[in-house]
């Protein structure tokens, strides 16, 4: 098994080429990096997502122990060390012929799906030959282990709240912002916005298993010049407006992560935080789904459906997608 990530720095001298390698080529502005830079260096220059991972990865190994499935698991970032192309070789080394891969996005889209399939072209494409075959598991927005510790951490979240304010607190899930154009592709359903419609539908099925009828669905962390269009509300725009229309407190479900890295942490329980303490209103924010044990279950159910035949758990309608062989797309086009 390949557990594959995004990769953060693991002090202040690794910011600045870890940025490079996230955005080479996306024309990132100077101005942007500067600034998320800064937000690295508030934390010591180091993301805790490497940590989050090899705590997930920790689990994922006890769970399949108890299962008595004997898998091992590699590690292997997109932007940082260690980096795929490595890790792939290492495999190839061990004599490794077939993996499974384990992308830590829930989500349909570039930066959550393509983009890891890229990395496993890449990576294949690096090694050569002896290369293992590689298919990387779907997408799991809606099954409901997933969908049940992200409701639990939302309740959890509510029970934190002052109770003269937990009434009438307002749901608000977040997600990472992308391009309006970018979420414009079709999804392997032939219709667009398969990631945002993918958001709307995972925040669908938790405000719903919590029991809150009204929720709002915003975005966060939006990078790229100013010029191009992406997905808005921001949460901080968005806590100001709740605030306008007299909304006193509110629950933040980071559903769009799978673990507490930087943008939860900066975006977050800094700035969004911040925003709700200037406007004196409460706030809360839910916990995200990785460190929860149910997640490693998680984990190991998609590796069952491709070696037991399990069927996929999903409790939306949409269709499954993102699990394909050596990084060929989901769907012609996709
Ligand atoms: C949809 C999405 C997810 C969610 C998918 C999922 O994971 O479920 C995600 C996750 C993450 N994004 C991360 C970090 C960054 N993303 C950046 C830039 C960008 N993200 C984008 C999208 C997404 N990103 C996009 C369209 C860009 C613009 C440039 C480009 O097209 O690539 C930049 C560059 C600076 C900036 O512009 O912010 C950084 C540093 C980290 C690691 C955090 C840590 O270190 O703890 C994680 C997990
Ligand atoms: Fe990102």
């Amino acid at each position: 098994m390949l557990f594959l990530s995004f990769g953060g720095p693991e002090g202040p001298d690794e910011v600045r080429p870890f940025l490079e390698n996230v955005t080479r080529g996306r024309g990132v502005p100077p101005e942007r990096l500067d600034e998320v830079a800064e937000h690295y260096h508030h934390f010591g220059g180091v993301s805790p997502i490497n940590r989050l991972n090899k705590d997930i990865m920790a689990a994922l190994e006890a769970e399949l122990a108890a299962q008595d499935r004997e898998l091992p698991v590699y590690f292997g970032n997109r932007n940082w060390h260690p980096m795929v192309e490595k890790t792939v070789a290492k495999m190839a080394d061990d004599g490794v012929r077939r993996a499974l891969v384990f992308a830590t996005s829930a989500w349909g889209g570039y930066s959550g799906c393509k983009q890891y399939h890229e990395d496993i072209a890449r990576a294949r494409a690096a090694v050569g030959e002896r290369a293992p075959e590689l298919v990387k598991l779907r997408q799991f927005f809606d099954h409901p282990l997933f969908v049940e510790s992200n409701a639990d951490a939302v309740r959890r979240a509510f029970a934190e709240m002052d109770p003269a304010q937990r009434e009438q607190a307002r749901l608000v899930f977040t997600a990472h912002s992308i391009p309006v154009r970018a979420d414009g592709q079709e999804g392997p359903d032939g219709a667009p916005q398969w990631y945002s419609r993918q958001i709307a539908e995972a925040s669908r099925l938790v405000a719903e298993a919590v029991g809150e009828a009204d929720y709002d669905v915003v975005w966060q962390s939006r990078s790229g010049p100013p010029q191009v269009p992406w997905l808005e509300p921001d949460i901080c725009d968005h806590i100001e407006g709740l605030h306008a229309k007299g909304v006193q407190a509110v629950v933040v479900s980071p559903i769009g992560f799978v673990s507490d890295h930087l943008e939860v942490l900066w975006d977050l329980d800094n700035e969004a935080k911040d925003k709700a303490a200037e406007l004196d209103m409460g706030f809360a924010r839910a916990a995200t789904a990785g460190p929860d044990p149910r997640f490693a279950k998680l984990i190991v159910e998609l590796i069952a459906e491709h070696t037991d035949g399990v069927e996929p758990r999903k409790l939306s309608t949409m269709p499954a997608a993102g699990s394909t062989t050596n990084g060929e797309p989901c769907a012609p086009g996709c």
